[in-house]
């Protein structure tokens, strides 16, 4: 399989998926800390994905959603943004509502 194969298959496997520097337990940048923040915040589940444990994963991700950063959010096999945008869906209402269409189970829903 290749690197772009592989990246498919997690994030059509897996609901949501966070690639991310470090672990949702131990994240290793602030960016990716503050939407591990985010999902604890909604209770969702996911999949985390430590970007730095291989580089070409690192650079597939980046070519999969042609987005040049990490963290980066995945619903149900689409890209959904990185920190600021998660952040700023959150704050307006709209990252709940996109679980909620998606059938991904959220806390107090
Ligand atoms: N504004 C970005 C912040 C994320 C960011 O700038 N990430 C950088 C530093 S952690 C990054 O992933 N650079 C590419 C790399 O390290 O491979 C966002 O909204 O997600
Ligand atoms: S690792 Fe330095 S800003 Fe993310």
């Amino acid at each position: 399989m290749t690197v772009q194969e592989r990246i498919k298959q997690v994030v059509e496997d897996n609901p949501v998926v966070l690639f991310m520097k470090g672990t949702p337990e131990t994240p290793m940048c602030g960016f990716s800390a503050a939407v591990v923040e985010v999902l604890k915040h909604f209770g969702v589940a996911y999949k985390g994905i430590d970007v730095l444990q291989d580089d070409d994963v690192r650079q597939g991700v980046k070519d999969y959603a042609n987005w040049p950063t990490f963290p980066q959010l995945y619903v149900r096999g689409e890209f959904v943004g990185g920190c600021d945008i998660v952040r700023e869906m959150a704050e307006a209402g709209e990252l709940e509502t996109l679980f909620k269409e998606k059938n991904i189970p959220v806390r107090g829903a």
